[in-house]
């Protein structure tokens, strides 16, 4: 049973009626502009906020450092990981002693000084100010739909990941890194949970409308599949006059509910409990991972009589 609290405007509380005390999470979204000092404050904010309200790991979105208004912007702007904007968010996990997922940094490619192209990279930062996992995104999002105004080719200026990489060990539970446009791609979730993944994440900055048509159906359908919690930090509003977006930054515990939401309208923050006895009860209840059938999709008949 969860009771949502209203206690700013635009923060939500969500706690549990229990006494046990589960680790808290939080999940944020910002407006990104191309101005990244900005950026960096509304970031450190809302970190600082959670903080304050008992989260030991806070979630940011995709274009977390800025979003671009042109594909030379986008990547002028770009850092490596050595750079000025980790060195400062490492420095703020230090500095509050709690863990930071960074979805979707714009990381300078090996490649660099040659093909000008960046990596769309997740990184986590653990308590002490170290990079413990990146995750560079696999599925890039070149998409046109033209009656929805929807007309974006990140492969214009991204590389896609090599691989996944194994769910990071941290204080809410096991955390499989995916980013955005991922999203649309169960095999990654599924593989993300046979890696050991009790929480999923999906730092994101989607379209206004994708965001109304699939986003919750998406995020909730990842969490059924997989028996995962689902972290989404998100995008919200508009960064400049050519993009915004969604919002919606959520929470969605393992059965499929949504247990965390920032709406549709401004920067903020939701804090959710992470209890992993619902993960195990959810699986243990409907072991849907044991029950997959893989063999019978390996060989499919053509015309089964
Ligand atoms: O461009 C940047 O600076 C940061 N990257 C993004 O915003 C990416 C690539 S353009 N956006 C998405 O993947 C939206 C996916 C989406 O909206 C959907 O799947 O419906």
């Amino acid at each position: 049973m969860f009771i949502s609290t209203e206690t700013k405007q635009r923060t939500f509380v969500f706690h549990r009626m229990s006494s046990s005390r589960a680790p808290l999470a939080a999940v944020c979204q910002v407006t990104s502009t191309p101005d990244k000092e900005a950026n960096f404050s509304v970031c450190e904010q809302l970190v600082q906020e959670a903080k304050e309200r008992g989260a030991c790991m806070v979630f940011l979105p995709e274009g977390f450092d800025y979003i671009g208004s042109s594909r030379e912007e986008t990547l002028s702007l770009s850092e490596t990981l050595g750079g000025d904007t980790i060195s400062k968010y490492a420095q703020l996990a230090r500095k509050l002693e709690l863990w930071l997922s960074l979805g979707g940094f714009h990381e300078r490619g090996h490649d660099w000084e040659n093909d000008r192209r960046i990596y769309n990279s997740h990184v986590i930062i653990n308590n002490e100010g170290d990079i413990t996992s990146v995750y560079r995104k696999s599925h890039l999002f070149d998409v046109e739909l033209p009656e929805k105004g929807v007309s974006l080719k990140e492969s214009a200026f991204t590389i896609p990941g090599p691989a996944l990489v194994s769910p990071v060990q941290t204080p809410i539970g096991k955390v499989g890194l995916g980013i955005c446009y991922d999203l649309r791609f169960p095999e990654l979730s599924l593989a993300l949970q046979r890696h050991g993944a009790e929480i999923l994440t999906y730092p994101s900055a989607f379209t206004v409308a994708t965001g109304a048509a699939h986003w919750e159906v998406l995020l909730r359908a990842r969490a059924i599949e997989t028996q995962c919690f689902v972290f989404a930090a998100a995008q919200v509003g508009r960064h400049h006059e050519k993009r915004a977006s969604y919002g919606h930054a959520l929470a969605v515990d393992p059965w499929g509910e949504v247990v965390g939401d920032c709406g549709g309208e401004q920067p903020g923050v939701v804090l959710v409990e992470v209890d992993m006895d619902r993960v195990v009860r959810t699986r243990r209840n409907m072991p849907v991972q044991q029950h997959r059938r893989d063999e019978a999709f390996y060989c499919v008949k053509a015309n089964p009589k």
